[in-house]
């Protein structure tokens, strides 16, 4: 039975989700780095939110581990391309906590423009100080999004609601979209010139950190103000704190910060600041959705290889993975084949889908042909590292579907370019279930993959197919399975035995130096 880590605070529908699906589950939240690090090779799966940090230290630790999953939305705490080379699935849940997030924010831009916290502070404090608060009308004003995706979006429309102009950045986002939303798409520019309150929906990454910073401060609007409920390396802390003591920004509603948890802040004490505690995705409704989703789909990974939501690695439903199964395991077996013939380096490989094949969802099958293929060459490789190794190694990867049917229902071929040489191996499925190699190198024969095999290319001459037969028995090596194949009749032939023992270095040799052989491969399934 699979198991599963939740390692930061999370609804117990979790939990339960995991257990009736039939994974073991343990619930530590807050656990430590260190404690994390002690644990983590147990589980197969860790379910997190923000606050554990899965860094390479950790992934080089969890030996076990298939999944992350987020129950949220923000990956900036997982070290994606650090999980995908160890071959971890990163997955989180795209919508869960879109609405609340956005409302937050909407909820944040109310409170900032009314200053409630600080006039709530002064009345429970018996101060009266009504002169002393004076907000800001928010119809006709223009609220400027930096980001304009799912949580953007939702702001959009509320703001739209409350009868204020909404202008748009995001590269992304696709005029008809913004029209649809009743928008204004615009550049980073524009929203800083025309904003009287810009909100932040971004992920955070290498191009979106500081893009609030000490130039764009220059470019807005005197008595802007700022609320970000996205992450905290968008806004750069320090320019905003002399933005906010110049007067140039008249407020700032902070829900995320640069450090968290932020219990020391520079902002910290600033009047014109309002803070909460990373709260935008703090509502039942929210927690609710994100805890169901990502033990279901988690669950699916462990359980079916469905794979929903992944941030490393294509989709695979749940309904597709039962059907994807018997090619996952043929795929497997050609890139394997294909792998183990391969002795100089490698340039490019093509997959070709026909048949009944063509119409599935071919992308992870071009993973496994790949995790087939670098797996004999190079250690650690799954399905979800292997792509990326064949990007960093220079391998051209090249998915094909044909329409035609051909002699079967049913055909994957890979053909591999090598510096010396180009190889193809096909495979189809007998009664949509059983995997057979059915070519290799443009020669037609019929071979189930076993554990054990030899694959020897000979030339096409009497004699030859008894002498190994001869050479076998004599070393107590058992044939299972004889396949013979060969294009032109005297030449080239090739012959792939399935034998019941593992065919040992010395017997290799003498097969080798057997008339009429030119090749001569041991080959482990
Ligand atoms: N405070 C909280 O509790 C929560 C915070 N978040 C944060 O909100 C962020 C946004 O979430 P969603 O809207 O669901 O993500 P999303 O992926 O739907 O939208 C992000 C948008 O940002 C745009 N974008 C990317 N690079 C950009 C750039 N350089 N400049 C402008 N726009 C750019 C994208 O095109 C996309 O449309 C998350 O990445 C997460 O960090 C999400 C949920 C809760
Ligand atoms: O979903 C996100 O990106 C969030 O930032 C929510 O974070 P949390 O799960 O509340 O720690």
């Amino acid at each position: 039975m699979p198991k599963v880590l939740i390692s930061d605070k999370m609804s117990p529908l979790a939990e339960k989700t995991f257990k009736d699906r039939g994974v073991e589950v343990d619930y530590k939240p807050g656990l430590d780095k260190d404690e994390l690090l002690k644990i983590i090779g147990d589980y197969d799966g860790l379910a997190i939110r923000s606050s554990t940090k899965v860094t390479p230290k950790v992934l080089e630790a969890a030996k076990n581990l298939k999944v992350v999953g987020r129950a949220g939305i923000g990956v900036d705490n997982v070290d994606v391309p650090a999980a995908t080379n160890a071959g971890v699935v990163v997955m989180n849940t795209p919508f869960g906590n879109s609405i609340t997030t956005a409302e937050h924010a909407i909820a944040m831009m109310m409170a900032l423009v009314r200053q409630i916290p600080q006039a709530n502070a002064s009345t429970h404090a018996g101060k009266w100080e009504k002169s002393k608060f004076m907000g800001m009308e928010i119809t006709g004003k223009t609220l400027g999004l930096i980001g304009c995706g799912n949580i953007g979006s939702v702001v959009a429309e509320r703001a739209l609601g409350l009868k204020m102009k909404v202008v748009a950045y995001d590269p992304f986002l696709a005029p008809e979209r913004a029209a649809d939303l009743g928008i204004t798409k615009v550049e980073l520019d524009d929203v800083f010139a025309k904003a009287d309150v810009i909100t932040l929906h971004t992920p955070l990454t290498d191009q979106t950190r500081g893009v609030v910073g000490v130039e764009a401060f220059k470019k807005m609007k005197d008595g802007v103000r700022i609320v970000n409920c996205a992450r905290g390396g968008l806004i750069d802390e320090a320019a905003l704190l002399d933005a906010l003591n110049s007067g140039k920004v008249a407020g700032a509603a902070l829900d995320v910060f640069e450090v968290e948890p932020a219990t020391d802040n520079p902002l910290f004490g600033h009047d014109n600041v309002i803070c909460t505690p990373h709260l935008g995705a703090s509502t039942t409704e929210a927690q609710v959705n994100v805890a169901l989703q990502v033990a279901e789909q988690m669950a699916d990974y462990l359980l079916t290889g469905g794979v929903t939501n992944a941030l490393n690695m294509p989709s695979l439903s749940a309904e597709e993975a039962p059907k994807l199964k018997p090619y996952m395991t043929l795929a497997e077996q050609i890139g394997g084949f294909a792998g183990q013939l391969t002795e100089h380096g490698l340039k490019r490989i093509m997959v070709e889908y026909e048949g009944a094949v063509a119409e599935l969802n071919t992308k992870p099958l071009t993973a496994v042909v790949l995790e087939g293929l670098l797996s004999p060459l190079m250690s650690s490789v799954n399905m979800v590292n292997a792509p990326v190794i064949a990007k960093e190694r220079n391998i051209q990867v090249t998915e094909v579907k044909h329409d035609r049917e051909g002699d079967y229902h049913t055909l994957i071929k890979l053909t591999v370019e090598t510096e010396k040489q180009t190889r193809t191996v096909t495979g189809t499925l007998f009664a949509n279930q059983a995997p057979r190699i059915v070519e290799i190198n443009g020669v037609r024969l019929e071979a189930e993959v076993e554990p054990n095999m030899l694959y020897v290319i000979n030339d096409d001459k009497p004699g030859f197919i008894g002498a190994l037969g001869s050479l076998l028995g004599y070393n107590g090596v058992n044939i299972a399975t004889f396949a013979l194949g060969r294009k032109i009749e005297g030449e080239e032939a090739v012959c792939l035995v399935a034998v019941d023992q593992p065919v040992q270095d010395i017997v290799l040799d003498q097969v080798a130096a057997l008339a009429h052989v030119r090749q001569a491969k041991r080959l482990t399934f």
